[in-house]
């Protein structure tokens, strides 16, 4: 895709290093890695200086933020510079100035997320392939931002899919193992909070949702597709909720909306024993609106959608907000019994003998 507006000028660059320096808070080492990565990226090009030795540990570091920038071009990372000061900025975080819809625009931060606006599509893209786009902590962060973001850009419809052959696994299950053992309490209740945050997001999001399921999806990217409005799948796609497998319990308000759309039994069935569905099936049970033949689904998929983006983009919101306004109350209070629930079962022996269990065999114990 090739971006159409909001790139930064030379001016936008230097001001972001100027508001950097008159930053009240520590960012933290991750956000500076990422600021050098970007800086380097936006004024030198791709990383190509010889990697440090393994024991020159804070140079090593520097090295692998900037060399995993790849090819970045030189004007994205920029503006992702740009972003990025800007998102650190408090004054940032009240604005509610409307931003037009960028093409490749990415969200600060990370490449596990990829944002990009053309057509008058937003599409968030789960970019994390070789560990099938699970979710860390910062990816809910950047989705709730890239959310915010798309509610008020120019485009008609914000579309989620994923890169690489799943759609997502789902919460990344080391959010919770690499954890210590004093601070597993606070854990619990900071992830319950990012949660209700996360889920809220969807709940509230003004324009048409779509996801546009590539492969498998695990977990919360299936309970929130009760959220989306349309949601296309390819025939290669799976449905999977082990929730009761993993000592834990639904979120993304799939405990109101999936009775609602299937019916409590095949509802329970899911949610409860965590039956894998086919792409097939998810759509017999109203979960998915078509599946596509994955030698196609590509193709058919985003032609279609280009053509609902040219649709009045006022009327899509106000058609979306007929259909689901009378819920949002509703909604707003199962997400925050479930986030509260769930904080419970992640303090649980189940939980937590469900998440050794996934620690032992990654770690082939
Ligand atoms: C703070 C908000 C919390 C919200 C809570 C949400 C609840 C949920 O979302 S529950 C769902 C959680 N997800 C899972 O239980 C899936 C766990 N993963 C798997 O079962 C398998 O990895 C798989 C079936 C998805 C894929 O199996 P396959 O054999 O094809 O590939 P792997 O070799 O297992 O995976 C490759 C690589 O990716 C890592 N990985 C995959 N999924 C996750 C995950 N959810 N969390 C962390 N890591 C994951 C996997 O460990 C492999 O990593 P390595 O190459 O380093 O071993």
């Amino acid at each position: 895709m090739s971006r159409t507006a909001m790139r930064a000028s030379e001016k936008d660059f230097e001001n972001a290093r100027n508001q950097l320096k008159l930053l009240m808070k520590d960012p933290g080492n991750e956000v500076k890695l990422k600021l050098y990565a970007l800086y380097k990226q936006a004024t030198e090009g791709p990383c190509n200086t010889p990697k440090p030795s393994m024991l020159d540990f804070i140079n090593k570091a520097k090295w692998d933020a900037w060399n995993a920038l790849g090819s970045l071009p030189k004007e994205t990372a920029r503006q992702n510079y740009v972003d990025l000061v800007s998102s650190l900025s408090p004054s940032s975080e009240s604005s509610s100035q409307v931003k037009p819809a960028a093409a490749n625009e990415k969200q600060p931060g990370s490449e596990n997320i990829i944002v990009t606006s053309q057509d008058g599509i937003t599409k968030i893209m789960f970019n994390r392939p070789t560990k099938k786009n699970a979710i860390t902590t910062s990816m809910y962060k950047e989705i709730i931002h890239a959310l915010k973001a798309a509610s008020t850009d120019n485009s008609a419809i914000t579309v989620f899919t994923g890169n690489g052959d799943y759609y997502s696994s789902g919460n990344d299950l080391t959010n919770f193992t690499d954890v210590p053992p004093n601070s597993i309490e606070e854990t619990a209740k900071n992830a319950s909070i990012l949660l209700r945050e996360f889920v809220d997001a969807f709940i509230d999001f003004p324009k048409p949702l779509v996801a546009v399921i590539n492969g498998p999806a695990v977990g919360i990217v299936v309970t929130l597709l009760g959220l989306f409005d349309v949601v296309y799948a390819s025939d290669k796609a799976t449905f999977h909720t082990p929730f009761s497998e993993l000592g834990q319990s639904p979120e993304g308000c799939a405990s109101y909306t999936f009775p609602k759309i299937m019916g409590p039994a095949k509802a329970a069935e899911m949610l409860i024993f965590g039956k894998k569905l086919t792409a097939g099936e998810a759509c017999a049970r109203g979960l998915v609106t078509e599946v596509f033949p994955e030698s196609t689904f590509q193709k058919e998929v985003w032609t279609r959608l280009k053509a609902y983006a040219k649709l009045p983009t006022n009327s899509l919101r106000i058609s979306k907000e007929l259909i689901r306004s009378n819920e949002k109350e509703k909604l707003h209070a199962v997400n925050a019994e479930e986030c509260t629930v769930l904080q419970g079962r992640w303090l649980s022996e189940e939980c937590m003998n469900a998440l050794m269990n996934f620690v032992s065999r990654k770690s082939k114990l």
